[in-house]
């Protein structure tokens, strides 16, 4: 069994009820919930917009680089235990920023967890600076400039946050810059929104990775496109239930999408509001659509091959 490896987690989304109530004590922050349980029961979904607005509202209580450390280290420990050898996380610097956290403190704090966690767990791990498309171009730029003499430390940039309306054109700039800071790129994109979104980033953001991109499955040239140039496509099941993106697991379109020749992955995205972690994923999608040997070592063998990591890295993860 080769080891999994996570391409599509939000480290803000792993921030469990249990930790907000923690971080919330030591941050002498009051919060709006009467207990980890009633934060639990808040987390049901009509869409995306309707869990972002949770998930942005957990975030106020992370304020120090020890709080990021503290969180980062947190995931990265269940997520040795799920089995991950390798993680590339996304970060929002916009969510904390805006709050008045300064950028080194957050990207500080979450190098102290990544540090710490290589030594006593061996799970290596690279950041990905996400840009949030529903806030201004504008703030996007001045984000990647406010961390350029970050770039060092960072593996690529993203793009999240709410995708209807806000088309990865607008990031152009933004992505260009990033890639002459020598950035790697990867965008959400076909998540909610159209197929369209998914070309857009592929051909005006030079997106090497597409985040969810189950919409692809709506345009016929772009699947052959995708499955032509191998695009990585990193598929977040429970989300896309949890977000009712799709019905239910049985319907998901993972197998259609192996079966079309695509490069698709199995990843977690948000594992605090999504119901689990990346090994949940798995098991569960693999029941539900009844994947066989052959596929489940695909999935494996396509996550390991979609990392931004050295042939050295990736030769050891293929074993
Ligand atoms: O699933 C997601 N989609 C877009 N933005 C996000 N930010 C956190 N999770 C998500
Ligand atoms: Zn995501």
């Amino acid at each position: 069994m080769k080891p999994l490896v996570e391409l599509h987690v939000h480290i803000e989304g792993t921030l469990e009820p249990e930790m907000v109530f923690d971080l919330a004590t030591r941050n002498n922050i009051a919060l709006p919930y009467a207990s980890v349980d009633a934060l639990r029961e808040l987390m049901e979904f009509d869409d995306l917009p309707s869990f972002l607005d949770l998930y942005y509202e957990c975030c106020a209580v992370l304020r120090t680089r020890e709080d990021f450390r503290d969180l980062m280290l947190a995931y990265l420990r269940r997520a040795a235990a799920a089995g991950v050898a390798h993680a590339e996380i996304f970060f929002d610097p916009q969510t904390h920023t805006l709050r008045g956290v300064p950028v080194d403190d957050v990207i500080d704090g979450l190098l102290d967890g990544i540090a710490a966690a290589r030594d006593d767990l061996e799970v290596t791990a690279g950041l990905i600076l996400c840009f949030l498309r529903d806030r201004p171009v504008a703030e996007a730029a001045a984000t990647l400039e406010s961390a350029a003499h970050r770039a060092g430390d960072l593996l690529s940039v993203g793009l999240d946050s709410a995708e209807v309306g806000y088309p990865p054109h607008l990031f152009a700039e933004v992505f260009e810059r990033a890639r002459e800071l020598g950035l790697r790129t990867v965008a959400h994109a076909g998540e909610e929104g159209p197929a369209a979104y998914v070309s857009e980033a592929l051909d005006v953001l030079r997106a090497e990775r597409i985040d969810h991109g189950i919409r692809s499955l709506e345009d016929p040239v772009l699947v052959e496109r995708l499955r032509r140039e191998q695009t990585p496509l990193t598929i977040c099941p429970f989300s896309n239930v949890r977000l009712r993106a799709v019905a239910d697991l049985a319907g998901h379109p993972l197998k259609r999408m192996l079966d079309a020749g695509l490069n698709v992955s199995i990843h977690s995205d948000d594992p605090a509001y999504f119901g689990g972690y990346i090994d949940d994923n798995h098991r569960e999608i693999e029941a539900a659509l009844g994947l066989s040997a052959s596929d489940l070592d695909t999935l494996a063998t396509n996550a390991i091959n979609s990392a931004f990591i050295t042939d050295e890295r990736r030769n050891e993860l293929l074993g």
